[in-house]
């Protein structure tokens, strides 16, 4: 007992596990315990580094390269290079996906290139197709309504038709699969070069996000000049996928009640009308920015974000349509400084995706890795969630959808410098904001953060991802309606 209280210090030796208080044993103590640690903390980095080799264990030839890199190394350089791998990766992940679109480039690409040629997409034909009517025309196609000639239909079927003749064709229960077909102009300037951009982007979409655009079919020139043909002349194919465009049915002075029962597949009943034109607005908006959020994180900037190019499907899904004027600045496709191609009653203030003085890409490996850093600096998505922003008081303020009265709200932004608050204090136009100010305001909230000017860093402007996390959309009543309607309740 005495030992145990007073020990010597060959009590310590003796039986070291004993509550000793000479200072001797405290040094001891003390010296083990740090050793314990230092042994701990070694066994941990050993674990991290133990845990790479043994994920890799599933890839022998990694395996041993990394062991033959890695081997020589001591402690503090394994940690070095922990690091230094850890950063990389943050780094080729970090959007636009550096190391996501060499993968899509350099496989994914020939890959659908290989599995179209094998199934015939990548060799379609002007016969394959009947032409119907115009539907619109822009500076560098004409777009028109067509049908796919099936395989087993007669060689006079598939000859140009006009007039009656060719409806009553297009018409026919045989030809059921409709299409949208687009003549690249001939002879005009940059309109080959459009033609072949929509064509990539359309592609491109239809690897990483092919819920957000109209189902591409590929392409085909015309072998002959008959009727809209032009020998040599580039036409691009789309699934038909709804007959009107989101404009079409602003249009409508019921709107959004006109495409309630194609958003849910039903009238909400028992729901006031302001909060069903709330609720509907609110999943129009939904799926423009969730398809934005998706061509966004693959580096693609749409550039033409407007009612007129978004396409609602039978089942009430947005798509969005017309690429021509896309760039993707994760490889720098389709941008040239200082060019606008825009429609500006949709424009934001600044006018391009980047600062005027950005240079011209270098070419598409340097691009691509040097995207991120462009992505941070940049935010060219931005752009985008101006237009998106347009939309959303489009569809709540019912006097904007008129093109005179959205050309005076874009001469009152100007004059406010793009203030929305400011805007609603000063306007003439006597616009109803009810829509936008139920909930506390969040819909007037969430457009105030989509309207505005860049801040000093390119931002100050919500992203597509932020803008989904704002409460005008958490517990949104339109999500809960959506996915009722689909069980039919
Ligand atoms: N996949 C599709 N499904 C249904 N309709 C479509 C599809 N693609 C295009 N359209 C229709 O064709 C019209 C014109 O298409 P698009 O905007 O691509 O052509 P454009 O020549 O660029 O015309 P604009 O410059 O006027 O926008 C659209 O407004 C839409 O009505």
């Amino acid at each position: 007992m005495a030992s145990l209280l007073c020990p010597t210090s060959a009590t310590v030796q003796q039986n070291h596990r004993v509550l000793c208080f000479s200072p001797l044993k405290s040094l001891s103590q003390v010296n083990h315990l740090s050793l314990t640690k230092r042994h701990k903390n070694t066994t941990e980095r050993c674990n991290a580094f133990d845990l790479l080799q043994q994920s890799l264990s599933q890839f022998p030839v990694v395996k041993s390269e990394f062991e033959s890199v890695t081997g020589e190394l001591n402690e503090v350089q394994k940690w070095g290079f922990i690091v230094f791998a850890g950063l990389t990766w943050i780094y080729l992940t970090a959007r636009p996906g550096v190391l996501v679109g060499a993968i899509d480039a350099y496989l994914l690409a020939p890959l659908q290139l290989g599995l179209d040629s094998l199934t015939g997409r990548r060799s379609l034909k002007r016969s394959d197709f009947l032409v119907g009517d115009k539907l619109g025309e822009g500076s560098f196609g004409i777009v028109y309504s067509g049908v796919i000639v099936p395989k087993n239909a007669s060689l006079e079927d598939r000859l140009p038709k006009r007039g009656k003749a060719k409806k009553a064709l297009v018409d026919d229960d045989r030809f059921k699969e409709k299409v949208i077909l687009k003549k690249v102009k001939v002879g005009v300037q940059g309109a080959e070069e459009c033609g072949d951009y929509e064509e990539w982007f359309n592609y491109r979409l239809s690897r990483a996000a092919p819920e957000t655009c109209a189902e591409f079919l590929g392409s085909f020139v015309a072998d002959q000049t008959n009727s809209q043909f032009v020998k040599g002349g580039k036409w691009l194919v789309w699934k038909f996928e709804g007959d009107r465009t989101l404009a079409d049915y602003m249009k409508d002075r019921s709107f959004p009640l006109n495409i309630e029962s194609v958003m849910f597949g039903r009238v909400l009943q028992g729901v006031e009308s302001v909060k069903r034109n709330a609720l509907i607005i609110k999943q129009i908006l939904r799926q423009i920015i969730t398809s934005l959020k998706k061509i966004h994180d693959t580096g693609i900037v749409h550039r033409d974000v407007k009612p007129a190019n978004i396409v609602v499907t039978k089942r009430g899904q947005i798509k969005l349509i017309d690429f021509g004027a896309a760039t993707d600045l994760r490889i720098g496709k389709n941008y040239v400084p200082n060019r606008g191609l825009l429609d500006p009653d949709y424009c934001p203030p600044e006018l391009y995706v980047l600062p005027e003085e950005t240079p011209s890409p270098p070419p598409e490996p340097i691009a691509a890795l040097l995207s991120p850093i462009l992505w941070q600096l940049n935010s060219p998505d931005l752009f985008d969630m101006y237009s998106a922003g347009i939309v959303l008081l489009q569809m709540a303020i019912p006097s904007l959808r008129s093109p005179a009265y959205l050309k005076n709200f874009n001469s009152e932004i100007k004059a406010v410098q793009y203030d929305l608050n400011k805007w609603r204090e000063r306007t003439r136009l006597r616009p109803d904001f009810t829509i936008l100010d139920l909930e506390s305001g969040r819909g007037w909230d969430l457009a105030t953060k989509l309207i505005s000017e860049r801040g000093s860093l390119r931002r100050g402007r919500l992203s597509a991802a932020a803008a989904l996390r704002h409460p005008y959309f958490l517990l949104g009543g339109d999500q809960a309606a959506a996915v009722l309607s689909k069980f039919g309740f």
